[in-house]
């Protein structure tokens, strides 16, 4: 049996953490050979409720889970963690954009990112779910300025897999087809679904739907997708959700497949053009707990128009919490 490692995750008494908590606990995010111990981060009025969680999770008798930890305390949360996965934070409501959490949710992150800073292993994986989640990665980011910018990452998963969604149901195949899907940029409505690069059943995607679908559906139906659950379920997606954050931190540590890229919201080092140090959505291949950004993906003038659109936003919520941001 390998050694346990050290799982940190906030938010853990909210909606997401009750679809995450038990598969990170079963073993389906770092293997089934990967002891964990969870610790555990809520606000103080929340304890109670994460007690609840964690006599859950004692009582599913899970074999991996090697210890758990419950606190308010973000000092004792990130505590040599090896994995953190910052869900904590507001959700938006309908008619709300997820920029419009920033004031709300921002501060979150600059707290927890000095205690990563302090507090964990230097060889963390972050992955930040809550809302805006690009910026919020990045507010954690800057405020732990001893950890390697390349450790904090952005969900970008759920719009990734969204995507192979609606396209493996346009053209009457599976997800199993679908390869090569990225989405460019924000983890808002700016975002860019780019199916140019993509094969269903090895056959290339933009031959196989029409560009009207492609502008007028596809992309605006993957954009809103989250104010569609909100509308429909009266709360914001969270099996979902839990689930992308799942694959996202599977696949960061253990590897992609051969032949296929991922999304993830990472650090721009400036390719495809792309402002240095935005925490931008690219695909991505990882390996030996690596990732790195797919490169020589041709766009055309219709795709650099998108992705440059979602930059845009990007900068300025950045530049909206600049406070929140030391040099
Ligand atoms: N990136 C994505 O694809 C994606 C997808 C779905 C939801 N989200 C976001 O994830 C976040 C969580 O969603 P949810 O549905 O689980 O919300 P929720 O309200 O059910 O749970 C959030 C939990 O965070 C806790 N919390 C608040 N402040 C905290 C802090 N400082 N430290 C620790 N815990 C704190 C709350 O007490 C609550 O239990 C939201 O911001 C939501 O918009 C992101
Ligand atoms: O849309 C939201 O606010 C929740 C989440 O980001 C989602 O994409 O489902």
């Amino acid at each position: 049996m390998k050694a346990p490692v050290r799982v940190a995750v906030t938010g853990a008494a909210g909606q997401i953490s009750y679809s995450l908590l038990f598969r990170i606990a079963a073993g389906e995010m770092l293997g089934k050979d990967q002891p964990v111990i969870l610790q555990m981060l809520e606000i103080t009025p929340a304890l109670n409720a994460l007690k609840g969680v964690a006599m859950e999770l004692d009582d599913c008798a899970f074999p991996l889970l090697a210890g758990m930890v419950c606190t308010d305390d973000p000092n004792v949360a990130f505590k040599d963690a090896d994995y953190a996965l910052l869900v904590g934070a507001r959700p938006r409501g309908p008619g709300m954009e997820r920029k419009d959490l920033l004031e709300a949710n921002a501060a979150i992150f600059s707290v927890q990112g000095k205690a990563i800073n302090d507090h964990a292993s230097r060889d963390i994986k972050v992955l930040v779910v809550g809302n805006p989640a690009n910026t919020n990665a990045l507010i954690a980011q800057r405020n732990a300025p001893d950890i390697d910018p390349r450790q904090f990452t952005a969900m970008m998963r759920l719009d990734h897999n969204r995507a192979m969604s609606q396209l493996a149901e346009k053209t009457g195949k599976t997800i199993n087809d679908v390869k090569n899907v990225i989405i460019w940029g924000n983890h808002s409505a700016t975002q860019y679904p780019d199916i140019h690069n993509t094969t269903v059943d090895g056959a290339d995607a933009m031959g196989l739907i029409d560009q009207a679908w492609y502008e007028n559906d596809f992309i605006p139906t993957v954009q809103q997708r989250g104010a569609a659950i909100i509308e429909a379920r009266g709360a914001s997606s969270a099996a979902s959700a839990a689930n992308a954050a799942i694959f996202h931190m599977r696949d960061w540590a253990l590897g992609t497949p051969e032949g296929d890229y991922v999304t993830m919201g990472v650090y721009s080092d400036g390719s495809y053009g792309i402002e240095e140090g935005l925490i931008y959505g690219y695909p991505c291949t990882c390996k030996d707990g690596d990732w790195t950004i797919v490169q020589g993906i041709e766009t055309n003038e219709f795709s650099r128009e998108k992705m440059a659109a979602t930059e845009n936003e990007l900068k300025e919520e950045r530049d909206a919490v600049k406070d929140l941001l030391p040099a």
